[in-house]
């Protein structure tokens, strides 16, 4: 048999129906399902969507996304124990905000646990294992564990149920303070595919593939979550929340975001970030 080759024309293809949407395990599938070899299919891939598309899921991998059910454009969802509203729903990339998803008290017990334990937000080091203090966050947070008060696992059941995503595969809680001046410059929440700390990382659940910002209070000024590649600010409303998903860690789910600097007041969130697989 020929070798075969990557030609541009096979690059353009799978950047073409990366831009409009397909995943890259179906644009894999479709690949195979036309006689590529899968070695060299994941070569183009990789070399076309970075490093990242050809990251094999963990096997207890859930398939799909997690999402809501939009399925009749309802006003408000179901979330087990609390009538979630929408606000808006953007499509590509996939971005909706929640509004009262947490009670005004859920806030303010929340926030209340947080505040005892807050320390320095640490983020991934560049570079190598572990964490180190990063400039671009001027925030202080702490993680809750999975499920360690009552009012945690309520409102991780909550999330669990609305975005229709196994609880297990959640990050515990992490709650975040900005006080003025504070700000989370733009970043993505996959795990980067080229720094050397990742495969330890994926080995507690595989990629990040969705998050969830709750606005644990309202900041008098400032404080938007912000995303540059698509031009969304998204206001900081106590009780709300904003969801994006991301199907590869890969800039080309422009999901780029940040939280722009608080201006007058504080900014509480709490953060749940979701795993392919079970997070342990
Ligand atoms: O504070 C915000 O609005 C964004 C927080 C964020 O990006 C994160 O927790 O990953
Ligand atoms: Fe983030």
């Amino acid at each position: 048999m020929s070798q075969q080759v990557i030609t541009p024309e096979l690059c353009e293809w799978i950047t073409e129906q990366s831009r409009v949407g397909h995943a890259s395990e179906n644009i894999l599938a479709a690949m195979l399902g036309s006689g590529w070899d899968e070695t060299i299919a994941r070569q183009a891939l990789a070399r076309t969507l970075g490093q990242s598309a050809t990251l094999t899921a963990p096997p207890d991998a859930t398939p799909g996304l997690p999402e809501p059910d939009l399925s009749r454009f309802e006003p408000v969802i179901d979330a087990g124990d609390r009538q979630v509203k929408v606000v808006m729903a953007l499509r590509q990339p996939r971005v909706i905000v929640f509004g009262d998803l947490l009670s005004e008290e859920e806030c303010d017990g929340i926030v209340a646990l947080a505040g005892r334990r807050l320390a320095r937000s640490e983020t991934v080091a560049t570079g190598a294992e572990g964490s180190e203090v990063n400039a671009a966050r001027t925030s202080d947070g702490m993680f809750f564990e999975r499920g360690e008060t009552e009012l945690i696992q309520r409102v991780e059941a909550r999330i669990a149920t609305l975005l229709r995503w196994p609880l297990e595969n959640g990050e515990g809680l992490q709650v975040l303070r900005y006080r003025p001046g504070a700000e989370y410059q733009p970043h993505y929440d996959y795990f980067d595919p080229g720094h050397v700390g990742t495969p330890g990382i994926l080995k507690r659940g595989g990629q990040r593939v969705g998050t969830l910002v709750v606005y644990l209070n309202t900041p008098v000024a400032g404080g938007a979550t912000i995303f540059p590649d698509i031009g969304l600010d998204v206001a900081p409303v106590k009780g709300n929340a904003v969801f994006f998903s991301y199907d590869r860690p890969h800039a080309s789910t422009q999901t780029l975001h940040g939280g722009s600097p608080v201006i007058e007041g504080e900014k509480w969130v709490a953060t749940k970030w979701l795993r392919q697989g079970v997070f342990t």
